[in-house]
């Protein structure tokens, strides 16, 4: 059987998540190019996957009978004889996004789900889960390829570059690919004719230019359109970000762009260029998380309680998340050696010239079937430089305080983040976090050179 022949088997790890549905009716639309013999769910939350798992049953066994599907929270039945592992697990699952986005609100600091604390609180919680999920597929199917968006991308993918290097694993984003949806609405074009040139972290990052296949450069073009009217475009481009709060940002990128005019900027550089301006927007008792909530969560689940009840798909409630597709891109990239130019998060190795080799950067990469090879971006200007190395330090004390246990790491990521004021704000914050994570952090130990702060020691007893 030739490479082209092929069907594969899919594990969805996270499978009670709201996208898995989405995700699994795209999949059987590319059944053309992405034949599958297998697919199966796992979720360490059995009654949450089950309501989503029987609904895709339903939808599998109308449409696609052919295709073996299987719903499990046994990691040995999950993980055997796969070729591919699609993640997007919720460590805490949405109870601690709410927590991640109101304790640092608590202390008028920005509360986000992969941003400032919020993004290291999620990062403490999520690296356990990955090297886990990393582990089981190397035991059971060693020559799976995971694809993982499970976030927080950014730290999730310096923990797997220190803990499992030579990994089967690929770090994604789909904001990117959702940014150029709106910037194809903007000049007129499809999506698949532009040819991007991007610096930058994991939703820290700029487009320095944007060209369609023939070469022609719109950059001014959208950069004068971002100038008036950020990314809001006329047309629905994105169900999911219809909401207000994604509204707000998208147009919020009007003022990123006010900084520097030279580059298209993503979208969630407002948290660490505004902090000051998302605070005073935010509703301390009312987040994205508690939005989702009450949005997309109640939507898929009634959408999937629906079909059970119905016994049929024909009641129509499953949307396909064509959005996803470029998932399937990159599966294609490594199945079949497609050689697919997209964003992905890579260790840099020089691929932008003046930053440090070990940090993961997201650049565009030409994809075949031995993983990314980076496309250079070449020097950076000293604003995106000093910006990106900071967050790329904070993100590395982050994985450095879960691998060694320890408090004064994570104190001094917090203190280094754009998003937190000072060191005093920042021990604050990272105390309420800790309480609210404590099963899910690994206890951290204080420095045996522990120094108390002076207001933590009355001023009368300052002999
Ligand atoms: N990279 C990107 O651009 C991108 C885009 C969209 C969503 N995401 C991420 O995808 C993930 C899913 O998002 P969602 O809103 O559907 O979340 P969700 O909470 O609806 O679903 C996540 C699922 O993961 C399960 N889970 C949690 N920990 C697990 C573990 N250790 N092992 C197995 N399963 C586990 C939960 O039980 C839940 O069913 C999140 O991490 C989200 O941030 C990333
Ligand atoms: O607030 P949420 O949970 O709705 O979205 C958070 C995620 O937002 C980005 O993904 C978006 C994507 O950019 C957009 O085009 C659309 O398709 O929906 C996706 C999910 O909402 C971001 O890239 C993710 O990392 C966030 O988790
Ligand atoms: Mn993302």
């Amino acid at each position: 059987m030739t490479n082209l022949e092929k069907k594969h088997s899919i594990i969805i790890a996270g499978g009670g998540s709201t996208y898995t549905a989405g995700i699994v009716m795209m999949l059987l639309e590319n059944q053309e190019r992405f034949p599958l013999r297998a697919l199966k769910l796992y979720d360490n939350d059995g009654e949450r996957q089950a309501i989503i798992g029987k609904a895709i049953a339903i939808e599998l066994q109308e449409k696609a009978p052919e295709i073996k599907f299987e719903y499990t929270t046994d990691p040995v039945e999950a993980f055997t004889d796969v070729d591919f592992c699609f993640a997007h697990i919720r460590s805490g699952g949405y109870e601690m996004r709410e927590q991640d986005e109101k304790i640092p609100l608590a202390h008028h600091v920005v509360g986000q789900e992969t941003c400032g604390p919020g993004g290291i609180a999620y990062g403490m919680r999520s690296i356990g889960d990955i090297i886990e999920l990393i582990d089981f597929m190397e035991k059971y199917s060693p020559n799976c390829w995971m694809l993982n968006y499970s976030n927080p991308a950014s730290i999730v993918a310096e923990a797997c570059r220190r803990l499992r290097p030579n990994s089967k694993i690929l770090n994604i984003c789909d904001m990117p690919v959702g940014t150029q949806r709106r910037m194809s609405q903007i000049i007129g074009l499809d999506p698949k004719d532009l040819e991007v040139r991007y610096f930058g972290m994991n939703h820290f990052g700029w487009w320095t230019s944007v060209k369609d296949k023939a070469g022609h450069e719109y950059l001014p073009e959208i950069r004068d359109y971002v100038a008036k009217n950020g990314y809001l475009t006329q047309v629905e481009v994105d169900t999911q970000h219809m909401d207000a709060s994604w509204q707000a940002t998208h147009k919020k990128a009007q003022d990123l762009l006010a900084v520097d005019p030279n580059y298209l900027p993503n979208t969630y550089l407002k948290y660490y260029l505004y902090p000051d301006y998302v605070v005073e927007h935010s509703d301390p008792n009312y987040t994205r998380a508690n939005e989702v909530e009450d949005g997309r969560e109640k939507r898929v689940f009634a959408a999937a309680r629906k079909i059970i009840e119905a016994g049929t798909s024909k009641v129509g409630e499953f949307p396909i998340d064509s959005h996803a597709s470029f998932i399937v891109d990159l599966a294609c990239a490594i199945a079949y050696n497609t050689h697919e130019r997209m964003l992905l998060i890579v260790e840099n190795n020089g691929a932008i010239a003046n930053i440090d080799d070990d940090i993961m950067v997201e650049v565009p990469c030409i994809v075949g079937n031995d993983g990314p090879e980076p496309i250079t971006q070449g020097k950076i200007p000293l604003f995106q430089r000093g910006m990106i190395l900071e967050q790329a330090m904070v993100e590395k004390l982050v994985v450095s305080a879960w691998i060694d246990h320890d408090y004064q790491q994570l104190w001094q990521a917090l203190t280094l983040s754009k998003t937190l004021p000072s060191a005093q704000v920042a021990k604050e914050v990272l105390d309420d976090l800790i309480e609210a994570n404590k099963e899910y952090w690994p206890e951290l130990k204080q420095s045996p050179l522990h120094v108390n702060l002076i207001s933590e020691t009355p001023v009368e007893s300052l002999a």
